[in-house]
């Protein structure tokens, strides 16, 4: 069945495209609670109701007018589509009607014992994001960027539960995470489907690289993607509390993620992929240098993404450069280090390094160093986006964008002729708000 979208739902589109985003730290999301009551969950659903629409509607906005014809290329249109269709599932979800009292009471915050009332802390600004870096709105809208944190405050709060709930609450509850289950799985292939939308625009233009315009929005547009699935992936993970009975999580969070033993996954998963890719007995070395104990605060699928990336890149170079047919590879070291602001984790590679002048093209959408692009299958969008060996020449930027959303950052210092060193930082503050799109 093909959705159209109408002229009224565009009108909506832009009217929602002239609010800013409100944006929430990692903090304030676990702070909201670990398992949030049905009056909680309903203010964090409200918040959604109002917030994902915000967003889904700047991109809307974006790739209908991107520049040169990249809005008219197929796949970039079906991906608006989506968005668009998803803004639409949102926007008409029925609410229901409360009365007077359950709508106070909605407004009231909880009061927890020795704490006062529950406010959730004050997300601080993102120190990897310069301001406005992954904004679309070009400062236009001053003065309602600057009630951003107050606002995720008001609506993303816990309320006074104490007493029953009216039924429709826990119903509209549940209706609204099943939209958002639906959205998420309708949107997993964005990433693929964009990235065959830049191939197509590559070969109607004849272009070997994508100019600074496009890699800036595909930079915004895919940090925003974060930020909507990561909210989207809290909100059904805290309405579905079956999923996570460790205590360590609150929806996708976990409050003590161990580096060690996602990095010792990382490195065998990478490994395993390159022994599959290259056809080698044994795939180069890793060594991991990590104290066991260090944990901190953390989305644990999103770590284990930068380093399975990383990593993958590091063993690609090292077996490239030194010849499939060698016995004994270099060993890549990984070391993990603990401060009181971040937690880093450095990846150096004898894998010969990468020219000075190749340096800043590393970071741009779609440069790979593999001769042939894996052909995208339609097919392929279903799934998310699982890069095989390497070739689409996504790994580095998403995983910056990745690292920089909790105010990370990633870093490649390489010396040609010899290695590369990959610094990964995590800022265990968890305070940063996200960058706002
Ligand atoms: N550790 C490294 N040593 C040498 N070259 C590297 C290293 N990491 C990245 N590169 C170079 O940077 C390019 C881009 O890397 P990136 O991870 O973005 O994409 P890719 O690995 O080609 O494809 P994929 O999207 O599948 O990861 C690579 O093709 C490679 O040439």
């Amino acid at each position: 069945m093909s959705w159209k979208k109408s002229e009224k739902l565009m009108d909506t589109i832009r009217h929602y495209a002239s609010f800013p985003a409100t944006g929430v730290s990692l903090r304030q999301m676990v702070q909201f609670g670990e398992r949030p009551s049905t009056g909680t969950l309903f203010r964090a659903s409200q918040f959604l109701a109002e917030e994902l629409p915000i967003r889904l509607a700047h991109r809307v906005q974006e790739l209908e007018t991107l520049p040169d014809g990249l809005n008219d290329m197929p796949s970039v249109k079906k991906v608006a589509d989506w968005y668009a269709q998803s803004f639409e599932e949102i926007t008409t979800l029925p609410r229901p009607v409360l009365d007077k009292d359950v709508r106070e009471r909605l407004l009231r915050p909880a009061k927890i014992p020795g704490k006062g009332t529950s406010w959730l802390s004050e997300a601080t600004p993102n120190p990897s994001i310069e301001e406005g870096q992954y904004n679309s709105m070009n400062g236009t809208n001053n003065g309602w960027t600057k009630g951003r944190f107050p606002a995720a405050r008001r609506y993303f709060a816990m309320v006074d539960d104490t007493g029953d709930w009216p039924p429709e609450l826990q119903l509209y509850n549940q209706k609204f995470a099943k939209t958002l289950n639906r959205i998420k799985r309708r949107h997993d292939g964005v990433v693929t489907t964009m990235a065959q939308g830049i191939l197509e625009y590559k070969r109607r233009r004849q272009r070997m690289q994508i100019d600074n315009n496009i890699q800036s929005f595909l930079d915004r547009f895919y940090m925003s993607r974060i930020g909507i699935r990561m909210l989207i992936g809290q909100h059904i993970a805290l309405t579905d509390q079956s999923h996570y009975r460790d205590q360590s999580y609150v929806g996708i969070i976990c409050t003590k993620t161990f580096v060690k033993d996602l990095a010792q996954e990382a490195i065998e998963n990478a490994r395993f992929v390159c022994e599959d890719h290259y056809g080698l007995f044994e795939a180069p070395k890793i060594q991991l240098v990590c104290d066991p104990g260090i944990n901190f605060m953390y989305v644990p699928g999103h770590l284990s993404h930068m380093l399975f990336e990383t990593l993958k890149n590091s063993l690609r170079a090292v077996v490239e450069t030194h010849g499939q047919d060698k016995q004994d590879f270099p060993v890549t070291k990984v070391i993990v280090a603990e401060g009181k602001e971040d937690i880093t984790i450095k990846i150096s590679d004898e894998g010969g390094g990468i020219p000075r002048s190749a340096i800043p093209l590393v970071w741009t959408y779609m440069y790979t160093t593999v001769e042939r692009t894996p052909n995208l299958d339609p097919d392929f969008d279903k799934s998310d986006f699982k890069a095989p060996m390497a070739g689409f020449g996504y790994g580095l930027p998403l995983s910056r964008l990745y690292a920089r959303y909790f105010g990370g950052d990633l870093k490649l210092i390489s010396m040609e002729g010899y290695g590369t060193d990959v610094y990964l930082h995590l800022n265990r503050l968890s305070s940063s708000a996200e960058p706002l799109q």
